[in-house]
């Protein structure tokens, strides 16, 4: 029997959105493999590669970074992922991206988290990152078990240079003239999936029973064969 066609899609919606912690669940449950392109411009910016050191400059600003630079940085990546479902964050952020990614590959879906821009700007200065695994939390939301440090491996959290209000400011501005567009873009070819709400905890259950239709959960496979195996063999 030929394999289950792999799963294409894509995870959009304003900054703060709740991109990165939905994402997270979906990796845990579906076992996709996760590209956020706001964590390879970290990772970059932090080896200070060219690409990283190009980025900072528009970044800081709460400006996109060009789309020629972005879409090879992404498709080049995508490449290594060839034999697995993924899930996209963060890209594509503009319609010429969108574009690019159309001549790559046939996106399935796109999940779009619709949370209001008020909510966002008091969850992002919170926000508390671990840079190299790209974990988040939030102090009042998320918060680690130890203040200022990362559950899992230790080391100290930071907080996002462009966390700061005027920048956020300025990213959502950025948001809805140029990624507000590729809503509009997926939603003419029907693949637009919008998930409303204020609260993270009342949207995923949507998501999951969602992507429950396209991909089994794998999160409970290993602790779910012992329990019926022992029991069946006498
Ligand atoms: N108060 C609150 N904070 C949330 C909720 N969901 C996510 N967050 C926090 O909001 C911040 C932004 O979420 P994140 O997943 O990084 O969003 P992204 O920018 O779209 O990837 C992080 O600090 C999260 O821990 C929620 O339902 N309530
Ligand atoms: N696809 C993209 N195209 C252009 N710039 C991008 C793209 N993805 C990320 N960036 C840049 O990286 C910054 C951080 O992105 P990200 O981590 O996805 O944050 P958030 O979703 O919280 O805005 C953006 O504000 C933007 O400057």
């Amino acid at each position: 029997m030929a394999p289950p066609p792999l799963l294409r899609a894509v995870i959009m919606g304003p900054p703060g959105s709740g991109k990165g912690t939905i994402s997270a669940r979906i990796i845990k449950h579906f076992g996709m493999k996760h590209l956020s392109s706001g964590d390879l411009l970290r990772v970059n910016m932090q080896k200070k590669t060219e690409v990283g050191i190009l980025a900072k400059s528009y970044i800081d600003q709460g400006r996109l970074i060009p789309d020629d630079i972005m879409t090879r940085l992404m498709l080049n990546e995508l490449k290594g992922l060839d034999q697995y479902n993924w899930l996209l964050d963060g890209f594509p952020r503009t319609v010429a991206q969108a574009e690019a990614l159309d001549k790559e590959c046939q996106i399935d879906t796109v999940i779009d988290l619709d949370v209001p821009f008020e909510t966002i700007k008091c969850r992002l200065t919170a926000r508390w990152v671990h840079p190299t695994s790209g974990r988040v939390y939030n102090l009042e939301f998320s918060p680690p078990k130890v203040q200022g440090i990362d559950d899992v491996t230790g080391e100290p959290l930071v907080q996002r240079d462009d966390d700061k209000p005027e920048t956020v400011t300025k990213r959502l501005q950025a948001y809805d003239a140029q990624t507000k567009p590729v809503l509009e873009y997926y939603r003419k070819k029907g693949l637009l999936k919008s998930f409303s709400g204020t609260e993270t905890n009342k949207i995923w259950p949507h998501i999951y029973t969602f992507l429950q239709t396209k991909l089994p959960d794998v999160s409970q496979k290993d602790a779910a064969t012992p329990r019926i195996w022992p029991s069946l063999v006498v």
